[in-house]
């Protein structure tokens, strides 16, 4: 490493240009002293707008130093000595080696020099550079003199253009801010001007002291001076524009250009770009050994590095790189032996006598290049490390850096700004926002409870299938009682870094509490609050349990006093850590399930508020409502926004019931396929196989009745659909509505059976829903004779059955016996009204879609009396019942949910 700072004069120039280059890159304009003004000629990023002056021509500024090189010395700062002539010198012969273009700088500093002398390091720099070289360490201290001697300069100027401005004008007022004054212009500055001559004398000193203050910071400011910040021109930053913060842009720049000094020289340990050349032997014995150039030579493994006299071949090569100090030639050998040889016949010929032959010196690598070879990838990986827990840090809450891993990503709101959601906003969950309603008065008025001596309930667990308001549920918490929200999702505390998960829990609480009295909600706290132990049996996840374990410590560290209410949504609570719900931790559990008839109304109440529609209010909501069983708040919201965009693409001016349909439709079916085009054949089987379907549900009493039948492809491989309207949320549905609906669901292959000589793969999706159907009646409703009240878990991927193999014959016999019955019973009502099959089929085919007022026309009135709520929103005249109702939701086309007990919409598809 020292070998290559050796060329000591050249070094101290080169690191005195590269300070100088950075001292130039002002920010602020009136200090960037003149002296460094052609600096720019080479640092091409710095644009003009930063100069005070116009740009100097070489010829003035050569012009300009000749004078001041004659000026007068000026006195000694404390610790700066005068240079010698003999250094003056020294410090003189670095310009013969500098670019044309840096000759320039060299100029002006020897003028500084000469004027202010130097600081004392510099002297013994100089020393030290003509003995032995300069080390790494004595680079930066020239780098440090250099920005030193730059400072000194920049200072002195400006206090000398200060005082002469002070004698020409008398006393100019540039108070500290008002920099920009000397870009203003005239009139402006002679505005100043004048107002400023009033002011005191006193004042005056204090000012020209505050002024040289603000060059010297200034002058400090540059060493880290960022080229940002103007545009164009000879004019300084905008009014507008606002500089980075000095502080940041200290550390930035501070840090880079630490990194740069330390980084260069390995980088050119590495990569020696143009500081050496290869040559053959025989051009180093044309050009340099015949000639006499060669001082030495080095053997380092195997390469011969040349040392040339530098005087002499500048003298003989005057344009030639080789005389630059930091230059050097070198040549491969075959082996060291071999170059011996050679050399020595070659100084032979050359006539050279032995006492002054070619000294060869023989040098192991580098330290430094071995080092950097071995750590090199270390380094680097680190690097990358580095690089990447800097990013994952980086949160946005501004959590960067390292140390930002462990942060907690919660984000807040504040009840000012963003929680404006109201308990009025959430809609359908009386009995929730009841139990809710408790947590909102222990955060106004705690000492209610207090004074009774009633602990406040720590957290409540809202679970509930997705989208059914448990966030919306847990912002109207907040909104109401007017207190901070920290919103995080469970699965922010997963990292794949151990420990991280725990930290960001404890940052989490803490922030809570520093900003008590508030409200944290965790959503999807499943992610982090499974029940330890599970999965175990594949390797369990010590970081999640990690975590988990430092929620319940943290819920436990709560004093009843500090009021930070804990609140966390799941889709499974089922599947939470018992420990969690115990009393003290999530004291409350609040089930939201998807919204009643009355819940829907009310939901399409609150999102209708923001769209413009002259429906009746009542009659829309109730509509709507009846044609949603098993919409979540979300798919109602979803559904009303679709419903308006619908009538904006249809230019219309307010979004009316058929938008409202069609959304609704649209959001359960799909979008309708036209570019699926059937061929004659399949359409009429689709036709058909749907009629079946429809005539079943017409004349089963106990079936839903029928709403729409299409075959419009729409959606995925549904090639046509019938869609019946469930009476009412009905949570409880009896054997013979179970048989109906399974026989309509057969009522399809029946149909297709009956007029097909052959039958088609497009019942498949029935069959499997009757099985399901058949299945769960005979395993855990209890409605086989056979088999009796039992529940068996039906779990496919259960390998061992939970029964014996003759209970799973005597299932497999009842499950047909009911689907036997099932078909037994479609076949005979088919069979009897194949003419109304025959002509809701040819009817179908005719018109695409067929409503329930056309069946009313074909089949005559249904045979049956019809629910209170159909005939309200359906019969076709308050209802105004031409209008095609959507289908519903698939997952409720079927087997009822085990939990929630059956769903009564149903969808038939093909
Ligand atoms: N009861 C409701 N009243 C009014 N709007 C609702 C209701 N429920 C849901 N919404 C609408 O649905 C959106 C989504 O609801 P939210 O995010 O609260 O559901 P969630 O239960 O938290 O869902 P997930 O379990 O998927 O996190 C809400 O922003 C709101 O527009």
């Amino acid at each position: 490493m020292t070998t290559i700072l050796r060329p000591s004069p050249n070094q101290l120039a080169r690191v005195a240009r590269l300070s100088l280059v950075a001292t130039s890159r002002c920010h602020r304009i009136p200090r960037t002293p003149r002296f460094i003004q052609p600096l720019r000629s080479f640092t091409q990023s710095t644009p003009r707008l930063y100069s005070t002056e116009p740009t100097r021509r070489p010829d003035e500024a050569k012009k300009d130093g000749k004078q001041e090189t004659d000026a007068e010395q000026k006195p000694l700062a404390p610790g700066w000595v005068r240079l010698s002539e003999e250094e003056l010198q020294l410090m003189e012969s670095l310009n013969k080696i500098m670019p044309a273009s840096q000759k320039e700088t060299m100029v002006i500093l020897l003028k500084g020099l000469r004027q202010f002398g130097a600081p004392q390091e510099l002297r013994d720099l100089l020393a030290k550079a003509k003995d032995r070289g300069l080390s790494i360490t004595d680079s930066m201290k020239a780098v440090r003199i250099a920005v030193k001697l730059a400072e000194k300069l920049a200072t002195e100027e400006s206090n000398a253009k200060f005082e002469s401005r002070n004698m020409s004008d008398g006393f100019t007022s540039n108070a500290p801010g008002q920099q920009q004054q000397q870009e203003q212009p005239q009139n402006e500055k002679a505005q100043d001007s004048d107002k400023s001559k009033q002011q005191e004398p006193q004042d005056k000193a204090q000012e020209a002291k505050q002024k040289a203050k603000e060059a010297r910071d200034d002058i400090k400011g540059q060493k880290q001076g960022s080229s940002t910040g103007g545009q164009g021109g000879n004019k300084g930053p905008g009014k507008g524009d606002k500089p980075p913060s000095r502080g940041t842009q200290l550390n930035d720049m501070l840090g880079w250009v630490v990194v740069s000094i330390v980084m260069y020289p390995l980088f050119k340990m590495i990569f020696p770009g143009e500081a050496s050349r290869e040559i053959t032997w025989q051009e180093l014995r044309k050009n340099f050994l015949d000639r006499g150039l060669v001082e030495k030579l080095v053997v380092v493994g195997d390469r011969v590095r040349v040392e040339l006299n530098r005087e002499a071949t500048q003298a003989m090569y005057p344009d030639t790189v080789a005389a630059n100090p930091n230059f050097y030639y070198y040549f491969s050998i075959g082996s060291v032996d071999a170059f011996e040889r050679r050399l020595d016949e070659a100084q032979q010929e050359l006539g050279i006598p032995s006492s002054e032959r070619i000294p060869v010196s023989y040098a192991s690598e580098g330290m430094g290049t071995k080092l950097l070879l071995s750590f090199g990838p270390t380094l680097i990986i680190t690097g990358l490390l580095f690089m990447m827990l800097r990013r994952a840090g980086g949160g946005p809450g501004g959590n960067s850096g390292v140390f930002g891993m462990g942060k907690s990503r919660a984000k807040m709101f504040n009840h000012e700004s963003a929680v404006k959601v109201k308990f009025s906003d959430v809609a359908g969950m009386d009995e929730a926002k009841v139990e809710i309603m408790e947590f909102v008065s222990f955060l106004k008025a705690p000492e209610k409870f207090e004074k009774l001596g009633a602990k406040i309930p720590r957290g409540a667990i809202l679970s509930g299938p997705p989208g059914t308001g448990k966030t919306l549920l847990a912002k109207a918490t907040a909104g109401e009682s007017q207190v901070p929200f920290f919103s995080v999702s469970g699965s922010e505390f997963v990292e794949m870094f151990v420990g991280v998960g725990a930290s960001r829990v404890r940052d989490l609480f803490a922030t809570a509490r520093k900003n008590a009295p508030c409200i944290i909600f965790i959503d999807e706290i499943d992610a982090i609050g499974k029940a330890r132990g599970d999965g175990q049996r594949f390797g369990g996840n010590d970081e999640r349990e990690a975590t988990l374990n430092q929620i319940l410590t943290e819920m436990d560290g709560f004093n009843t006093a500090e009021q930070v209410v804990v609140l966390a949504g799941t889709n499974r609570p089922d599947t939470l850590d018992k420990a969690l719900m115990r009393p003290g931790r999530f004291d409350r559990h609040i089930h939201i399930d998807r919204p009643t008839m009355k819940g829907r109304q009310d939901i399409f109440r609150v999102h209708l508020a923001k769209i413009v529609t002259k429906e009746d209010m009542d009659h829309l909501t109730g509509r709507l409502a009846a044609l949603t069983p098993g919409f979540a708040g979300a798919d109602i919201a979803n559904a009303v926004n679709e419903a308006a965009l619908i009538a904006a693409r249809a230019n219309a001016e307010t979004v009316e019931m058929i938008h409202f349909e069609q959304a609704i439709e649209r959001v359960i079916g799909g979008l309708e396929r036209k570019s699926l085009v059937l061929n004659p054949e399949e359409k009429k089987t689709v036709a058909y196989h749907e009629a079946g379907h429809a005539i079943c549900g017409w004349y089963f009493r106990w079936a839903d009745p029928l709403l729409k039948v299409s075959i419009i492809p729409r959606g995925q491989g549904a090639l046509g659909y019938a869609q019946y309207l469930p009476t009412g949320d009905a949570y409880l549905m009896s054997t013979n509505q179970l048989m109906d609906r399974m026989a309509m669901t057969l009522g399809g292959r029946v149909s297709e059976e009956i007029h097909f000589p052959t039958v088609t793969t497009g019942a498949s999706d029935d069959f499997k829903k009757v099985t399901r159907m058949a299945t769960t009646m005979v395993t855990q409703w209890g409605m086989s004779e056979k088999l009796g009240p039992i529940h068996f878990n039906n779990d496919e991927n259960q390998i061992q059955k939970p029964f014996a193999e003759s209970t799973a014959q005597l299932i497999d016999q009842e499950v047909r016996r009911i689907i036997d019955q099932a078909y037994k019973q479609c076949k005979d009502l088919l069979t009897e009204k194949k003419k109304e099959l025959g002509l809701v089929a040819e009817e179908l085919l005719r018109k695409e879609m067929l409503t329930r007022d056309d069946l009313v026309r074909i089949l005559g009135p249904r045979p049956f009396p019809e629910k209170e709520e159909f005939s309200k929103y359906f019969d076709g005249t308050n209802g105004r019942g031409t209008h095609a109702p959507p289908p519903f939701p698939v997952e409720n086309t079927d087997t009822p949910d085990e939990h929630t007990g059956p769903a009564p919409a149903i969808t038939e598809k093909l």
